[in-house]
């Protein structure tokens, strides 16, 4: 039996929320056209009863700046980098691999962990897909490539075959049937946080973030109550989150609460609010709760 732990990296949008809810069929990272939606690391689980078991570390895309955001971001991929025992490095097929792609392969040369090199997106057809094989190849000294579709679900059992194999020998680390260690509070608060952001993705890009205010069990009807705000920076943000007569938020609260009420045992009843909380990105407090 193997088991060990996986950490995903590459570029925002190369497609690593998409893959870990793809491998572990469940939704368990947020997925978002727009890049780095993915602010935590977050653990999905794979179990092959017979082969073995991977957890996975999902890290925000590597982006390259020198804002203090990014920095979170990027001392979250180092340490999931160090916490793994195999790196999955995610490009996207489709894109050039551009100064970014080679700090991350900087990165990932000098972990020492073996790598396993994913070609995603290979549903869309790419003419400059044989120059990014050669120029990988020369920079690059992976235990494995695999080319794959996370969308399409192609290559994917290939894939987890790899990462199985590569894994040390083990016994399982959680029960065969977890697919998250996540706090269900953290698992809510990230469905919401997508829900909002596919819907004001134009107007508020990346500063919104959801504050779980309060939840309330009621075992008779086996409901819960969830109040949760949707904090923005400026004033000026929250008109768009709420929308004209308040369509917006509820068209937020309803997606979240129909996807909640999938994956939560019991009835979930959403109290969705907004909330301004001032350049919440600069403030050092909030975002170590966020990245813990
Ligand atoms: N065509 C195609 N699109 C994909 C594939 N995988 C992911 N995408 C799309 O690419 C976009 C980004 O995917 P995500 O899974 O959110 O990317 P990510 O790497 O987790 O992004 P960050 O959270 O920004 O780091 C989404 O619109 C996905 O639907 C794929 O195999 N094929």
């Amino acid at each position: 039996m193997k088991s060990g732990f996986i950490a995903i990296i590459g570029r925002p949008s190369a497609g690593k929320s998409t893959l870990l809810n793809t491998i572990c069929g469940y939704k368990i990272s947020i997925t978002a056209q727009s890049p780095q939606t993915t602010r935590n690391k977050i653990r999905g689980i794979y179990t092959d009863t017979d082969k073995g078991q991977i957890v996975f570390l999902d890290t925000p895309g590597y982006h390259i700046s020198d804002k203090k955001f990014n920095n979170y971001m990027m001392e979250a991929v180092h340490s999931s980098i160090s916490e793994a025992d195999v790196v999955m490095y995610v490009v996207d097929s489709t894109k050039v691999l551009g100064k970014e792609e080679q700090e991350i392969i900087n990165i990932v040369n000098s972990s020492n962990k073996p790598l396993i090199l994913v070609l995603n997106k290979m549903d869309i057809k790419n003419k400059a897909l044989e120059e990014m094989r050669g120029l990988l190849a020369v920079n690059i000294k992976p235990k494995a490539i695999l080319e794959i579709s996370a969308l399409k679900e192609q290559g994917i059992t290939e894939l987890k075959d790899a990462l199985i194999e590569n894994c040390p020998e083990g016994p399982l680390m959680y029960p065969a049937e977890y697919y998250t260690d996540q706090e269900p509070e953290f698992r809510m608060a990230e469905i919401i946080r997508e829900k909002a952001i596919r819907r004001v993705k134009d107007e508020v890009p990346h500063s919104i973030y959801v504050e779980m205010a309060d939840t309330e069990y009621n075992e008779a009807e086996n409901t819960m109550w969830v109040r949760a705000f949707l904090t923005v920076e400026q004033e000026s943000q929250k008109g768009f989150v709420i929308g004209h007569k308040g369509e917006t938020i509820k068209k937020i609260r309803i997606g979240a609460q129909r996807e909640l009420n999938k994956i939560f045992p019991y009835k979930i009843k959403l109290d969705l609010r907004v909330k301004v909380n001032k350049r919440w990105r600069r403030k050092d407090y909030l975002l170590k709760g966020i990245l813990k």
